[in-house]
């Protein structure tokens, strides 16, 4: 199951604390894009998730959840990705949660289904940096350099270069992609169309696609063409 992340080049992140219209999830699971990934940074419960979830279930893409709160931890997804914020300055969220997860949840937890994500969060004024601290001041070999604590280090399976709300520096981007030798290289943040998803693909191994999908649907759609032309499952 884990080794499919390493097929995906485009993914979008639909967040529970929002909503989408049927027509709109329809449109964005038929598009073609790899998976769909529920998660978000604030306002995520166990119900908006569950009923996300259920609705996404009708289609045939890959369904996975990214915990950011365990109380919203719902069974039934493929996999579940736990991000780890590499660069944050308050360790809770590199492995405070984590350990007082697994201390409370150990016996139940399926291994087999957890993917470890190494955030390197860079928008200073995203909610994940308002609420993980992280030090952004980097240039690009120092982002490469985590990239590598995570990659050789660590083993981490994804590396994700997080600038959500924004377009980030594509130099860090393909810095951070020649540092990794065996992880998958995440990249999200301010991917609106289809020319800055075609700038993020050529930077990164994967793509993410999240708010757009909110302010305008037709051009989030666009991202996926951008990484995998004529895709669109809708339109043959
Ligand atoms: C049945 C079953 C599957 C049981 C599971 C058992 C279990 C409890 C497993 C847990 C294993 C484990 C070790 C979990 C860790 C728990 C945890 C809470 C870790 C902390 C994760 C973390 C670092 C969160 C910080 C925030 C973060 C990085 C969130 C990721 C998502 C993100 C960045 C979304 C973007 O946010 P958005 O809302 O879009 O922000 P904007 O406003 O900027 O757009
Ligand atoms: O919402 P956007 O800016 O597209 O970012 C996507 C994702 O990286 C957020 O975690
Ligand atoms: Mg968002």
């Amino acid at each position: 199951m884990k080794e499919m992340i390493k097929e995906w080049k485009h993914i979008f992140k639909l967040d529970p604390d929002r909503e989408l219209t049927d027509e709109a999830l329809d449109a964005v699971c038929m598009s073609g894009s790899d998976a769909i990934m529920i998660g978000g940074s604030s306002g995520v419960t166990y119900d908006n998730t569950v009923d996300l979830l259920s609705r996404v279930r009708r289609y045939e893409l890959p369904c996975v959840q990214e915990i950011s709160d365990l109380e919203a931890v719902v069974p039934g997804f493929d996999l579940y990705m736990v991000p780890m914020v590499l660069n944050a300055q308050d360790t809770r969220w590199i492995t405070g949660q984590h350990q007082a997860a697994i201390e409370q949840f150990g016996y139940m937890i399926p291994w087999e289904l957890i993917v470890c994500e190494g955030y390197i969060v860079l928008n200073p004024d995203s909610t994940v940096a308002r609420l993980t601290s992280p030090n952004t001041d980097l240039e690009a070999e120092g982002v490469a350099a985590y990239v590598q604590v995570a990659d050789r280090l660590m083993n981490l399976p994804v590396v994700y270069i997080e600038y959500s709300g924004t377009f980030g520096e594509m130099e860090k981007v393909e810095a951070a992609r020649h540092a990794a030798f065996q992880s998958q290289l995440f990249y999200g943040g301010g991917i609106v169309d289809y020319d800055t998803a075609a700038q993020a693909a050529k930077a990164a191994h994967t793509i993410v696609v999240g708010n757009a999908v909110y302010y305008d649907l037709p051009s989030a759609l666009a991202t996926v063409q951008a990484v995998k032309p004529g895709e669109n499952k809708q339109t043959g």
